[in-house]
Order: C-alpha cells, then sequence, then structure tokens
C-alpha cells in the first residue's frame, strides 16, 4: 500500500480553514489566545503540544462545537457558527453505536452527510472494503479488535467525502503496528477521498510522516512554539533521513521548552 497521494488534491473537493487571533476558553479560563493558522486545501497539518495545552479544544472551534470569543474561524472564507457536514469529527474514544452493525454505523454516517438513500448501501460495502473489513458488515463493535473498530470510526469519518476532517488523536490508542497500519490507511484512503485535515496527535513520528506542516502549540494561553514544514510530505524514502531528523529535533525541543 503506498503511503503517498496518488491523486492530485483538488481545491474544489477540499476546504480552506483559516483561524485568525482566535481566542477560545471555557468560563474563566482562556485556553487559546492569539492563534493564527492557515490550512490549505487539502493540506495536512498537525497540532502537537504539551497536554491540556488547547490541540482538542482547537478542533472543536474549527468544527463548530466550541464558538470562538476573539478572531475568526473561516471555511472556505465564511465564519464557522455551527457544525456543519462538510467538517466530520474523528475521535480517539470508540464514538461507533455499540448497538448498530459496522454497516449500519457506516450507512447512518452516509445518511447524515446527505447522500441520497439509493446511493447509500452501495457506498457503504465500498467503504467496507476499503477498510479491509469485508465479511464483517454484519458484526457488532464490541466483537471486533480496537483496530477494527478505529478502522470503521475512520471509514465513518470519511464517508459522504467532508471537505474537512478533524482528527482528534485517532491512533491515539492502538498498540504500534496497528498505528502503523492505520497511518497507512489513512493516506491511502485520502489519495481516493482527497479532503483537508487537521490532526491532532502527541507522537512526534506520526507528526512527521503525515503532516505537511507541524505546528506545536505552547501551554494554555502561551504562544505558538514552532511551526514546522515538513518539505517532502508523506514520502517514506525521508525518515530517517538527517533532514528529517533535524525536524524531529526542533519539533521534540519545542515539545520540551
Ligand atoms: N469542557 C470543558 N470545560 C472546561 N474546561 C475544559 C473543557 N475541555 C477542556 N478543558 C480544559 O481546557 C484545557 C485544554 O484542554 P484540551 O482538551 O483542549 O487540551 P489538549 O491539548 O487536547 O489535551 P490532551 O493532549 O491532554 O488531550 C485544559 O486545561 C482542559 O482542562
Amino acid at each position: 500500500m503506498s503511503t503517498a497521494r496518488t491523486v492530485p488534491l483538488d481545491p474544489a473537493t477540499a476546504m480552506r480553514l483559516d483561524l485568525e487571533d482566535i481566542r477560545i476558553g471555557y468560563g474563566d479560563s482562556t485556553v487559546i489566545d492569539g492563534l493564527d493558522l492557515v490550512v490549505g486545501a487539502g493540506e495536512i497539518v498537525v497540532l502537537t503540544g504539551p497536554s491540556g495545552c488547547g490541540k482538542s479544544t482547537v478542533l472543536r472551534a474549527i468544527a463548530g462545537l466550541l464558538p470562538v470569543r476573539g478572531g475568526r474561524v473561516l471555511a472556505d472564507g465564511d465564519p464557522v457558527v455551527t457544525t456543519s457536514r462538510d467538517r466530520a469529527m474523528v475521535f480517539q474514544e470508540d464514538a461507533l453505536h455499540p448497538w448498530r452493525t459496522v454497516r449500519k454505523n457506516i450507512l447512518l454516517a452516509l445518511a447524515l452527510r446527505g447522500v441520497p438513500r439509493q446511493q447509500r448501501r452501495e457506498h457503504a460495502e465500498q467503504w467496507i472494503a476499503e477498510i479491509g473489513l469485508d465479511g464483517f458488515g454484519d458484526y457488532l463493535p464490541k466483537s471486533l479488535s480496537g483496530g477494527m473498530r478505529q478502522r470503521v470510526q475512520l471509514a465513518r469519518g470519511l464517508a459522504g467525502s467532508p471537505r474537512a476532517v478533524l482528527m482528534d488523536e485517532p491512533f491515539g490508542a492502538l498498540d504500534a503496528q496497528t498505528r502503523t497500519s492505520m497511518q497507512e490507511l489513512l493516506l491511502h484512503t485520502l489519495a481516493g477521498h482527497p479532503s483537508t485535515v487537521v490532526f491532532v496527535t502527541h507522537d512526534v513520528d506520526e507528526a512527521l510522516l503525515l503532516g505537511d506542516r507541524v505546528v506545536v502549540l505552547g501551554r494554555a494561553g502561551e504562544p505558538v512554539r514552532a511551526v514546522v514544514d515538513i518539505p517532502h510530505p508523506r514520502d517514506p524514502r525521508r525518515r530517517g533521513d538527517d533532514a528529517t531528523l533535524r525536524l524531529r529535533r526542533t519539533i521534540l525541543d519545542a515539545l520540551e521548552k
């Protein structure tokens, strides 16, 4: 399976996101203060940073689940004021409906994204094949391994081709081998379903593998610690080369500040 995107990214299908000087918080506390970030159509931008610095909070603001207190979040130039089926969330925790089969979980996501009823069944079968779960369509989540459940979550997140996908540590609970295969699956799947991705992770190697750009957030209220452009994103031949190791060091130094 290739880890490179195999189709050109189409700005018509992927969404541009602009965060302009945003401030977000809960109650009396401010978590993010003055964050600027541009995510171009079809880019994968990785957010990392110390625990509690506000990575999930930023995703919630982009999703439209949490209003900003200052600045603006723009989706293709329009202020984000609420959730939209164009912006999907994929979480680490098991967000599958436990009483629905794999197929029904995916069918529901397709319905929520507005895929016409007569096309849903076929799309669901395509997704089941794409995530390598042929033969498991009638299984309930509890009968699947953690990695298999996460595959279904990925299909649910990307089903109906949302124009932006917001991924909150989606592979954080998986063992190293399953995590690697999920990263490959994500890149392979995105090649066929171009989308803009904002991806939160604590894992520097995952950030280096997936991102066009890695943004290291500071602790709540602090400025961004580093923005690292990845010169050859998703090129497996660059893993371990000197340039990549230098970028790795930069990210680790920023995390340890
Ligand atoms: N619903 C909430 N109500 C009040 N405070 C919250 C809420 N959600 C998060 N916070 C606080 O906001 C801050 C940022 O939380 P957030 O979950 O965004 O951080 P994070 O960087 O994603 O953390 P982690 O890496 O540990 O997942 C933390 O101090 C957290 O306690």
